[in-house]
């Protein structure tokens, strides 16, 4: 990615993604699949949100807030920096450390599970955030949250349970465009097939294809 000028990136957001340790990711897929196959999926999934992310004319830059040393290695090859999480705080905490280390600007805290985004629908996004001082992007459930947009002192995250409502309530506006890859969040086994029948990104296609068990023919 070549750098923009001073001005034009500072126009342009800084994209947070989460991701717990890859071990104990994604526990509410483990019916559907082993603990080595959930991490792989883990990770594939996070590779399509960064590089998705980065396909975004509106953003400047990823970091990955991760415990995880292969998350952050991954991630890195593909250009992200890492804010690493040495545990002990929540998910909230984190992400609050995280933004306030990027001094100024728009931030994005976006969830890492999104394997059907695309860089036109985060771009549209920030777009339409630009003149909300806080915008929530609400997941395909209509109770969590895909992504929380905001200047860096002022993100106040809320994820976890109804964190949708949570961050309505604390003075977010609810974005209403029509980004279903944005808004598809992988969590459970229905939300997978979800995933697999919109078209995930290469590296989940990837992932998927080699657990026969799954199985995708579909990719973008
Ligand atoms: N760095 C960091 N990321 C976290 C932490 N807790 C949760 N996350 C990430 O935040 C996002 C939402 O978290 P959860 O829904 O609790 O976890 P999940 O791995 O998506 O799914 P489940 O294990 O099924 O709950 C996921 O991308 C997680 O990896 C944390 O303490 N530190
Ligand atoms: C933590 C959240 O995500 P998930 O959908 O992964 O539970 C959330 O939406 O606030």
């Amino acid at each position: 990615m070549s750098a923009a000028p001073a001005p034009l990136q500072a126009a342009r957001a800084h994209v947070l993604i989460a991701v717990k340790d890859l071990r104990h990711a994604k526990s509410r897929l483990g019916p559907s699949l082993t603990a080595d196959e959930r991490a792989a999926l883990t990770l594939a999934m996070v590779q399509d949100t960064v590089t998705a992310a980065f396909s975004s004319e509106a953003v400047h830059a990823v970091t990955v807030v991760t415990p995880d040393a292969v998350v952050a290695a991954a991630a890195g090859a593909l250009g992200a920096a890492h804010f690493p999480d040495r545990g002990g705080d929540d998910l909230n905490a984190v992400l609050t450390a995280a933004a306030r280390t990027v001094l100024s600007g728009r931030i994005v805290a976006l969830q890492g599970d999104l394997p059907c985004l695309s860089g036109p629908e985060l771009t549209a996004a920030l777009a339409a955030a630009r003149p909300l001082r806080r915008a929530v992007v609400v997941d395909h459930h209509g109770t969590g949250t895909s992504a929380l947009i905001a200047e860096s002192h002022d993100l106040d995250p809320r994820f976890g349970l109804d964190s949708a409502r949570r961050h309505i309530d604390s003075g977010a506006t609810a974005l209403d465009g029509d980004w279903p890859g944005l808004r598809l969040d992988v969590d459970t086994p229905g939300d997978l097939a979800a995933a697999i029948a919109l078209g995930p990104g290469p590296a989940t296609t990837r992932a998927l294809l080699s657990m026969d068990h799954i199985g995708s023919s579909h990719s973008r």
